[in-house]
């Protein structure tokens, strides 16, 4: 199983520029987790903190049971070997084909003969649809063979985390869905934790099993991927339609006279870009057909059933819904009537009236037979409202 990782309070700035301050979050161990931001908030910045390569300023960032911020450079090795890390040109050696690009770290960091080697790159660049590739160049391939392959080679040393940067960059929609569709395949054959960074909001919508988002420095939402794509925390909502009708704009974000004179620009009409309102929480995609059951989706049920009381209205019943009718029974819950405009909810006639802050009733409060590791109490989502965990 993918290792955890428990980021608290994490502050990172360069000189008097703070890039984000006090970010709280956790990765459940297996879970594909996705974080977006508007360009410049430090998502890059973010990932190298993970590896070490950047030093935050502050806070910890367990990695099983080590703090990789306070911890010697020894044990930072070690840690490092857990991740595999997919830059977003792949980050290929244009000199070397294809199977010594992927049998690189086997070379340099273990004693392997040349036989396993062998075995292990051709093993990656078939998981990665790169059959028959082994002999070509960096520069004789597409964009999209160039992050497989860099996936391949990010997978030969058996990571638990997997770091992924801007996949889609450079890759139209389809090759963006593809790579998706592997990231998730992987996820499913090795059970490893992973973390995208991505802008993509197809992405954002239908891959991970939990999203987050940064945004003036912080950390806006952490949580299930239902929490963040139902939510009305406007920058999220602004972000997830891709408009300009948001506080987010060209540079990082607008000042309240730009917001103003835009929001009034709007009201007379123009408009604000991005298709018509997206709301609602699509289907997530699945493994291939053939492929194994995604462990860390199954673990993810069970956990997000266990803080189910603890979510927003919306995202209760979003989760509820995505559940078969035997689960739904199995948990003891059962979904209430949506109004269809924009998914927004109007109580059912037959529910219990909502108390406050989304709680449901006890009734309907998820039961777990088989409480695991998996009930991991410290994600918790953010407050909608707030950066703060
Ligand atoms: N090594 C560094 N030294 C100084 N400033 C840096 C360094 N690395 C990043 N920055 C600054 O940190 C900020 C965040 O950069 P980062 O690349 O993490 O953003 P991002 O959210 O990944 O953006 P994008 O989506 O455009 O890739 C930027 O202002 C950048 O200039």
């Amino acid at each position: 199983m993918g290792a955890e990782v428990v980021i608290e309070g994490l502050s990172k700035s360069f000189g008097k520029q703070a890039i984000w301050r006090d970010v709280t979050l956790t990765l459940p161990p297996g879970e594909v987790s996705a974080m977006l931001g508007p360009s410049g908030t430090g998502k890059s910045v973010f990932l190298k903190s993970m590896i070490g390569l950047l030093k935050p300023d502050r806070g910890r960032c367990m990695i099983n049971g080590v703090d990789i911020v306070t911890c010697s450079e020894h044990q930072l090795y070690e840690v490092r070997k857990l991740f595999g890390v997919l830059f977003q040109d792949g980050a290929l050696f244009g000199s070397m084909n294809l199977y010594d690009n992927v049998a690189f770290p086997l070379r340099e960091h273990t004693k392997k003969s040349e036989t396993e080697v062998r075995r292990i790159v051709l093993e990656k660049l078939e998981m990665t649809g790169l059959n028959g590739a082994d002999k070509k160049l960096p520069g004789e391939i597409s964009g999209g063979m160039r992050k497989r392959a860099g996936l391949a080679r990010a997978l030969v040393l058996d990571p638990q985390i997997i770091l992924v940067d801007e996949p889609d960059s450079g890759l139209d929609p389809v090759r963006t869905t593809y790579i998706s569709q592997l990231f998730l395949d992987v996820n499913a054959q090795i059970d490893a934790t992973f973390l995208i960074v991505t802008h993509n909001i197809n992405l954002a919508r239908t891959v991970p099993d939990n999203l987050g988002m940064l945004f003036r420095k912080e950390l806006v939402m952490f949580g299930p991927r239902e929490v963040l794509l139902t939510s009305e925390e406007p920058v999220v909502k602004q972000f997830l339609n891709g408009k300009m009708d948001g506080p987010i704009g060209m540079s990082e974000e607008k000042d309240s006279a730009q917001l103003a004179a835009e929001r009034a620009m709007f009201e007379a009409g123009h408009h604000a870009g991005g298709v018509e309102d997206v709301s609602g929480v699509p289907p997530q995609m699945q493994p291939t057909p053939g492929v194994p059951t995604r462990m860390g989706a199954v673990r993810r049920k069970d956990r997000v059933m266990q803080i189910l009381h603890g979510l927003p209205q919306e995202a209760q019943q979003s989760i509820i819904e995505s559940l078969s009718p035997e689960e739904q029974q199995r948990y003891g819950v059962r979904p209430q009537r949506l109004a269809t405009a924009g998914h927004r909810s109007a109580p059912a006639e037959n529910s219990i009236p909502n108390h406050h802050q989304g709680q449901l009733p006890d009734d309907q409060v998820a039961h777990i037979p088989h409480p695991g590791r998996a009930g991991n109490h410290r994600l918790r989502p953010q407050d909608p409202g707030s950066g703060g965990a």
